[in-house]
């Protein structure tokens, strides 16, 4: 058993001169769930399609389930490409039964493995209805199944909420988790920051073209300060005094960020400020922040590199 199920090492893709995924590693370890996390164009699908071999690399190697041959190991993935397409003349049950069938599964076993999953995630109603007679995001349903129907030791997914109501949502988080109870491995792509906090055991987030984090959620977001919000029972005289520098007023409350010092004593010097407490609330920063923070922070430091090049250039 290897203890990463996927390992790429500074892959990188060039189209047209445009630097598309620059240096890219990723280690998902075996049995995780984990998230590939980036803005629409930062090289997510990319980075994916060449883990998987179906993009070559313009530089970089990677390894799929200990093998450097991705194609030697393709009945033990299960993918879900950006792009969705079933024939749809096919009805859901056949449709994931020649899905299966493309990974080596017995058909007869893939049809009754099909009737199994949609029962469980209340799609029976649709097993025989033909895919161009179903909604966008119920053909997408049967088209995840299909993707995993044979049961994959890794499971990798491009986008896989997007498209989907809150109940199918819920529903593929469901068979996330229950795929990794199962033992599998699942790599998905998304820029829906909820789904990731919930799921993942380990994040990257690429932007840009390149990584520019790697780590557990709780990790991304101790990247930020805490934020407090402060109402003091009397208003008058100095709060800011005994409250950290840079405490902005909004209305009676007071906003601030506190990270080293932590919440005790902050609690102490309000407490002997005497200004009292009307209201306190000390938030942590979800993933939602901790990306937009550090796509944010790559963003400018592009804007002040092609600053400094507009003025070099008039400088010349
Ligand atoms: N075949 C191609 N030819 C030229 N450019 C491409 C090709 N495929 C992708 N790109 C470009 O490479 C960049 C990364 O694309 P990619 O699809 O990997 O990003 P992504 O992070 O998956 O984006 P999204 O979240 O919008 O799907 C984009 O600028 C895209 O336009």
């Amino acid at each position: 058993m290897t203890e990463y199920s996927v390992e790429a090492h500074g892959l990188t893709k060039y189209f047209e001169g445009f630097t598309a995924v620059d240096h890219v590693s990723l280690e998902v370890p075996a049995g995780s769930i984990y998230g590939v996390l980036g803005p629409n164009g930062a090289g997510k699908t990319t980075t994916l399609r060449m883990m998987l071999g179906i993009v070559d690399p313009d530089a970089g190697t990677s390894r799929l389930l200990g093998n450097h041959k991705p194609q030697s190991v393709r009945s033990r993935v299960g993918y879900l490409p950006e792009e969705r397409g079933l024939y749809p003349g096919m009805k859901a049950r056949e449709a994931i039964a020649f899905m299966g069938a493309l990974r080596g599964l017995d058909w007869a076993e893939g049809r009754r493995r099909a009737a199994i999953f949609m029962a469980e995630l209340g799609l029976e109603r649709v097993i025989d209805e033909k895919i161009r007679k179903m909604s966008k995001g119920m053909a997408q349903m049967v088209q995840l199944i299909g993707s995993i129907i044979h049961a994959p030791d890794l499971i990798v997914l491009d986008e896989p909420f997007s498209g989907l109501d809150p109940v199918n949502q819920e529903r593929l988080e469901m068979l996330v988790r229950r795929e990794r109870e199962r033992g599998a491995t699942i790599l998905f792509s998304t820029h829906v920051m909820a789904h990731a906090e919930r799921l993942c055991d380990r994040i990257a987030i690429i932007a840009r073209s390149a990584r520019r984090f790697e780590g557990t959620v709780d990790q991304a977001r101790a990247l930020l300060p805490m934020q407090v919000r402060y109402t003091p029972r009397d208003a008058g005289g100095d709060v800011a005094a005994s409250l950290p520098p840079g405490a902005e007023r909004r209305g009676d409350d007071w906003h601030f960020a506190i990270r080293d010092d932590g919440v005790e004593p902050l609690l102490a010097r309000i407490t002997a400020s005497g200004h009292g407490v009307a209201g306190l609330s000390i938030t942590r920063p979800g993933l939602h922040d901790a990306f937009v923070h550090i796509v944010r922070q790559v963003d400018a430091g592009f804007a002040a590199d092609a600053r400094a090049d507009a003025i070099e250039e008039s400088a010349a």
